[in-house]
């Protein structure tokens, strides 16, 4: 099957990030979200993405308006009607993504693909809420996508041999290297990456260091690009607390119980830079420490 038309549900940062690399490769995309505002910020970012490269030098203007005019904003699921492969990418909460999938599916044409970006629910539970679980898989973006080379796919237990070989072709067509993991709670990259951001917070939670300290030492002593709170920030404190969540239910093990504080931020609306606020504080110049 050949993919020409990428539909995206959800136009938040991996979202947008996921329309901006799939029309860079020459897709069709259309975005979806819940509201006209949100797919506008969805544009808007994919436009700000790519006028950061022309100014950059690395994309040309000329490829920068074709990129652009490959993506149209589609306001409601009948839209997707011609659509090759729809992405949902939507909030990581399991009973949104299963409403998503029953009000979508009677709306796509029978061979369409279906992915799910979830960095840590069952593929093969997602699967079982639409009505193709033999066309459903797990193409799991990093962010900020435009920028880092890994996609990770997951089978579920339905998924059949030709979706996977298709996926496969369209992850490297975006220049993506990819990680295939079986489908056990959080994958690969998130059952590595989340434990370990949840006790940097145990250890801001139990006093063993502030906020900085804790930040500079895993960049500077362990060479990460950024700390584990600065990267709990980026990636969304709500998205942390789910992946381990998740976790913690699937493999019913006290190891990954989520952080008290973690929860308490969350609750707190305090969900990292897409809030302004979370263990950084983003609203002046530059981020201030909130502990
Ligand atoms: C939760 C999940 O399910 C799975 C996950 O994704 S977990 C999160 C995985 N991601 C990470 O761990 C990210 C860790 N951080 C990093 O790798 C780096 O800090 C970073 C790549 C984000 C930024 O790198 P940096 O060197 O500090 O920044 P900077 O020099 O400003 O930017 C490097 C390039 O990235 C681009 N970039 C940076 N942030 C970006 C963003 N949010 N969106 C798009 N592009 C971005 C810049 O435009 C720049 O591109 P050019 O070279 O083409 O100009
Ligand atoms: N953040 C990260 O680093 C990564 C996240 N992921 C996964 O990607 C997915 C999206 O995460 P992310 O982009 O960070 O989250 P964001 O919160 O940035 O974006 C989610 C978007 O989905 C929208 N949304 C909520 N409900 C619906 C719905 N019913 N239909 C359509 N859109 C909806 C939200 O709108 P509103 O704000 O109005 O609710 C928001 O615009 C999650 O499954 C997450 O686990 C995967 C890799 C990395």
């Amino acid at each position: 099957m050949q993919i020409k038309k990428v539909g995206v549900i959800g136009a938040g940062q991996m979202g947008n990030g996921i329309a901006h690399v799939c029309a860079l490769a020459g897709y069709d995309v259309g975005l979806y979200d819940v509201s006209k505002e949100r797919i506008e910020a969805g544009l808007a970012t994919i436009n700000g993405n790519l006028a950061r490269r022309v100014r950059s030098g690395k994309l040309s203007e000329a490829e920068r308006d074709a990129t652009l005019s490959r993506i149209k904003a589609v306001p409601a699921y009948e839209g997707f009607g011609d659509y090759d492969l729809v992405i949902e990418s939507a909030v990581e909460d399991e009973q949104v993504k299963r409403k998503i999938y029953q009000a979508l599916c009677p709306h796509l044409k029978p061979e369409c693909l279906v992915g799910s970006n979830t960095s840590s629910i069952s593929i093969t539970r997602l699967a079982a809420a639409t009505d193709r679980p033999e066309k459903f898989m797990g193409i799991h973006f990093m962010n900020p996508v435009p920028v880092m080379e890994l996609v990770e796919l997951i089978r579920g237990i339905a998924t059949d041999e030709a979706t996977f070989s298709v996926a496969k072709e369209f992850a490297s067509s975006l220049k993506k290297t990819i990680a295939v993991s079986e489908d056990f709670p959080a994958f690969i990259v998130n059952r590595i990456l989340l434990p370990m951001i949840n006790e940097a917070i145990y250890t801001l939670y139990e006093g063993v260091g502030g906020v900085e300290a804790i930040d500079t030492a895993m960049k500077l002593g362990a060479r990460h690009p950024m700390g584990p709170l600065e990267l709990a920030d980026f990636i969304g404190l709500d998205t942390c607390l789910s992946v381990m969540q998740v976790l913690h239910d699937g493999l019913a093990d006290s190891k990954y119980r989520p952080c008290p504080l973690l929860v308490k931020y969350v609750e707190a609306g305090w969900l990292g830079r897409k809030t302004n606020r979370g263990f950084y504080d983003y609203r002046g110049e530059t981020p201030i420490p909130t502990r």
